[in-house]
């Protein structure tokens, strides 16, 4: 488990010092995928920095598994800089090395002398990340997407528990973004491993994460599960994400003056209730017309979910209404 206790950072700049990231308390568990969201400048690369104290804390203590790191001496900090791997947005390999000379490395640097051991672990790392044909390429003959995973087998060359993603999709087309995440699902759960990762994407969120924290100008402004957060967004910030992520906005809707009239509702299914033909059964019970003005159907990890903005007319519309919380869906009502 990582946790942060009361921790904040600030940069000293031009003899002032100037908070990056305000007292914050944070828990993150062994084996999750933990997802931290915010816009440019809000505070994230210095948040996933301070895990393997690339930047140090200003104040507070930071544990991993129980052991304050911030008080960790030279001996125990290059030991813990082992236990996490970390990948980056414009993958930071090594040019003038091969692949396997590129994933060899952190495990030269571990001590590790042996070539037949090292040629052994690359081979398994290589095939890992689905790159055992490319071992003798260099780093510029690969796409962005088999960049990355040259990271992402240098990142676990020796073994961490923990893996940091510093927007490591940011720079690939969507369908490389798709195999990237779905590669970080399956070592989640293959290996156990926790992985924190940031990005300023809702969607990377909803694909892999399991728990998030927003940020934004330096503050944790709301966190909990995704399926909470992306459903049910609180804080403008958040809303703002997930309405980037889904298209249209509740206003767009509404101001929209080819509408129909009639009561304008926002249907949340999530999980086996997505499938349910819960609206035609009500419209045939209750005599009334549903008409659907946006909607999506989509998954938070492996969870389905629907979103559909609706109107609802007919005489029986407040009873209808009444039937649809009855049956368990979250509603909220958008007043036009
Ligand atoms: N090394 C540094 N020295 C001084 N200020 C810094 C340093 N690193 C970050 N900052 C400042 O700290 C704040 C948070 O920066 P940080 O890079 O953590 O945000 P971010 O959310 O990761 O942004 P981005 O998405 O643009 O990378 C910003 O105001 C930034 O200018």
């Amino acid at each position: 488990m990582i946790e942060f206790v009361e921790v904040h950072k600030s940069y000293r700049i031009k003899r002032q010092d100037v908070p990056a990231l305000y007292p914050f308390s944070l828990k993150i568990e062994a084996g999750e995928v933990f997802g931290i969201i915010g816009p440019s400048g809000a505070g994230k690369s210095t948040l996933l920095r301070l895990i393997n104290l690339l930047e140090r804390p200003s104040g507070g203590r930071i544990l991993i598994d129980g052991a304050d790191i911030t008080a960790a001496g030279p001996t125990d900090l290059r030991r813990l800089r082992r236990g996490i791997g970390m990948i980056f947005q414009h993958f930071n390999l090594l040019a003038t090395r091969t692949v396997a000379d590129n994933v060899a490395l952190p495990l030269r640097l571990a001590g590790e002398q042996s070539s037949p051991r090292i040629r052994a672990r690359v081979e398994e790392l290589l095939a890992r990340v689905g790159l055992s044909d490319h071992a003798d390429k260099y780093p510029s003959e690969l796409s962005g997407g088999q960049k990355q995973r040259v990271g992402i087998a240098r990142a676990l060359a020796n073994d961490p528990a923990i893996l940091l993603c510093d927007e490591a999709t940011s720079a690939l087309d969507p369908q490389t973004t798709t195999s990237v995440l779905e590669l970080l699902a399956e070592l989640n759960r293959d290996l156990n491993l926790t992985i924190v990762l940031i990005t300023h994407e809702m969607d990377v969120i909803r694909r892999v994460c399991d728990r998030v924290a927003v940020l934004e100008d330096g503050r944790i402004v709301e966190q909990g599960a995704v399926a909470d957060v992306f459903l049910h967004p609180r804080h403008a910030a958040t809303r703002q994400m997930v309405s980037e992520a889904h298209g249209l906005s509740d206003a767009q809707v509404s101001a929209d003056p080819a509408a129909p009239g009639g009561r304008l509702l926002r249907l949340t299914f999530h999980g086996a209730s997505t499938w349910s033909p819960l609206l035609s059964r009500i419209a045939r019970s209750h005599e009334v017309d549903f008409t659907i003005l946006d909607g999506r159907i989509d998954k938070i990890k492996q969870t389905p979910y629907g979103q559909l903005t609706v109107t609802v007319q007919g005489d029986q519309a407040e009873a209808a209404i009444d039937a649809i919380r009855d049956a368990g869906i979250h509603f909220e009502e958008l007043h036009a």
